[in-house]
């Protein structure tokens, strides 16, 4: 018996799975039609494909006129109502059984009666699949590994129904994706994931009962059984609501309770932890994907919030103390500084107890305050200011000595205290005008003017504005980002930038070429070079 010849193929899902498959297909020639439950994430699905055909365009891995020739096969549609011509359809949809019941029943009835139907389900019987649609002969399981444009294997799995021409055919297509072949019965897990999953819930339930950390979990197999990944770093790359999924079908289908999920891995589905497409899993996943180190970034929050937070003589002695712990913590590769309370980062110096202050006093409490500054200015790692509020006098200078500002859009600035009688004391003249200019710096503390966010914005006193629920999480993610990066470079480029400013530009010149040179020899400078030449990530370690 003959087979469909195939030309156009639907994928049904544009997840992660979906779009590697759609990729794949169109470059192997196929036309392909793109569908998820609307048209706008199959028509953003389709974009960042033709994104990534763009990069191996600028790696020189493919052509510019084949990059453009399969974008252009490349069809985003509404749904599975547009699958009418499709030859063969792939459903990549969320690993749920009921969900790919009613997908296939729908499939089943909007194409034609000739064209095949493939499941890349991870471990759902494809034999109920099958059972569900009036051409049962002609579905099967097409099980791609992630990520699909780069994983050689196809697990085909022949449902009970599976004819032997719908195999060959679907084999061929494989074949011509540019993939290895092997072939499973229809069992949960199939071949590969009735190995892989079993493994990975063995690593989270050490993590579980405290055998290890994941860490040194992901190390002890890297190094002592050579896979490219990490068990937990491969569960957070698949998906942990997948792998809690498909652990779930092992477990209820084969009913042996070594296949049961570990609570671990239920309880950070729950919290919506799924892993590298959600940002967080096991570890903790940047806007590019990339791991970020965690336990690197420490916060000071300022914290007497029915005063506004003003700075009295305890606050700030409590701040030189602890800036002083910071200093020797070896781990710590970034400083948030950020207000208690929704109202203030610091109202300014506690004005009730310098009323009462003499000249020696206020001498001393000045230069306490200047002593906190220095610390902050002189940390090897960077310092920046969560400004969630008034940032008024002594609050303004302590966010000025921050190596730079974030602030929540009702944030407020200003150094008021020519209204007390005085001028600032904790070195906001000086910092000021070097960050926002001397003439703009004279008039706030000649006026005593109080400015907002945007207005602080526009003149460089801030980096950037968030609405105020999102600040903390903002700036927590530059922090991140930098603690990423190589701590004895970042610690470079901060001592640099601020001896720089004081010295003439042919100087501070002689400085940037010597921390330069001192970073070559380093275990980073190393590490980072031949990360990138190996087209890896860096993983710096602050030698
Ligand atoms: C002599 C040593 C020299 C060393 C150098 C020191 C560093 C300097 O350069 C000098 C300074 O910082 S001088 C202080 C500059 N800051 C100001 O003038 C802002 C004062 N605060 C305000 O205007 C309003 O509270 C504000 C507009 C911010 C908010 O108004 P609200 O009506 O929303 O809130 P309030 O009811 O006023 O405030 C709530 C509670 O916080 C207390 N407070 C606010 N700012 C304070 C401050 N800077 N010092 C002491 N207490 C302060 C305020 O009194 C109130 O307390 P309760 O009355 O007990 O509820
Ligand atoms: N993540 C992995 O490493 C692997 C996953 N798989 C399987 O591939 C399938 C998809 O997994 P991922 O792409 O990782 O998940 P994903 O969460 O990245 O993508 C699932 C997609 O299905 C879409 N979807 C949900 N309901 C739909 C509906 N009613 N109609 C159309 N689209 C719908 C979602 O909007 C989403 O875009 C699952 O069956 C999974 O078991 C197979 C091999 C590896």
């Amino acid at each position: 018996m003959m087979t469909i010849e195939i030309r156009t193929v639907g994928v049904l899902g544009a997840g992660q799975m979906g779009s590697g498959i759609a990729q794949v297909a169109a470059t192997a020639g196929y036309t392909v039609k793109l569908a998820d439950v609307d048209l706008e994430r199959a028509t953003k699905a389709t974009s960042k494909i033709a994104a990534m055909l763009g990069k191996l365009v600028e790696k020189g891995k493919l052509t510019a006129e084949a990059a453009e020739a399969t974008a252009k096969r490349l069809i985003p549609v509404a749904g599975i109502a547009d699958f009418g011509d499709c030859d063969l359809v792939i459903e990549a949809a969320t690993e749920n059984v009921d969900l790919k019941l009613k997908l296939f029943a729908a499939c089943d009835a909007a194409m034609k009666p000739d064209a095949l139907l493939a499941s890349n389900t991870s471990s759902i019987s494809v034999t109920k699949l099958a059972a569900v649609t009036k051409r049962p002969g002609k579905v099967l399981g097409m099980h791609f590994m992630n990520p699909v444009p780069l994983m050689r294997l196809v697990e085909i799995v022949k449902a009970v129904q599976t004819e032997p021409e719908t195999y060959t055919t679907i084999k061929e297509a494989a074949e011509k994706m540019g993939k290895t072949v092997v072939t499973s019965n229809d069992a949960p897990g199939f071949l590969v994931n009735r190995i892989l999953i079993p493994m990975l819930c063995e690593a989270m339930f050490a993590v579980q009962e405290g055998v290890g950390t994941p860490e040194d979990i992901d190390t002890g197999a890297k190094l002592g059984l050579n896979p490219p990944m990490g068990p937990l770093e491969l569960a957070d790359l698949i998906g942990l609501d997948t792998v809690l999924a498909i652990a779930n079908v092992l477990y209820t289908d084969i009913g042996d309770t070594k296949y049961r999920a570990p609570t671990l891995l239920k309880n950070l589905v729950r919290a919506g932890w799924v892993g590298k497409k959600g940002g967080r899993g096991f570890y903790v996943y940047d806007e590019k994907g990339q791991k970020v180190p965690e336990g690197f970034v420490g916060t000071i929050t300022l914290n007497r919030p029915d005063k506004l937070n003003a700075l009295n003589a305890e606050l700030v002695g409590e701040l030189h103390r602890v800036l002083a712990e910071i200093r020797r913590d070896k781990d710590l590769r970034a400083l948030i500084v950020t207000g208690a309370g929704d109202k203030a980062f610091a109202a300014g110096a506690d004005i009730a107890a310098m009323s009462t202050m003499t000249g020696p006093e206020a001498k001393a409490f000045g230069e306490l305050g200047h002593a906190v500054g220095a610390q902050m200015e002189t940390l090897a790692i960077p310092v920046i200011a969560a400004v969630n509020g008034f940032a008024l006098g002594g609050g303004c200078e302590m966010a000025l000595a921050c190596d730079f500002i974030h602030a929540s859009t009702k944030a407020k600035f200003g150094q008021p205290e020519v209204n007390l009688g005085v001028i600032p004391g904790f070195g906001g003249t000086n910092r000021l005008a070097r960050r926002v200019g001397i003439g703009r710096a004279r008039e706030l503390c000649f006026t005593g003017d109080v400015i907002g966010a945007e207005e602080a914005l526009r003149i460089g006193l801030v980096n950037g504005i968030h609405a105020p629920e999102e600040l903390l999480g903002k700036v927590k993610e530059i922090a991140a980002k930098i603690a990423t990066k190589g701590p004895l470079a970042v610690a470079q480029a901060k001592r640099v930038l601020l001896r720089g400013l004081d010295v003439p530009l042919p100087t501070a010149n002689e400085l940037e070429v010597q921390a330069f040179a001192a970073l070559f020899g380093s275990e980073d400078q190393r590490e980072g070079m031949a990360a990138f030449l190996g087209k890896r990530p860096a993983n710096f370690v602050g030698r």
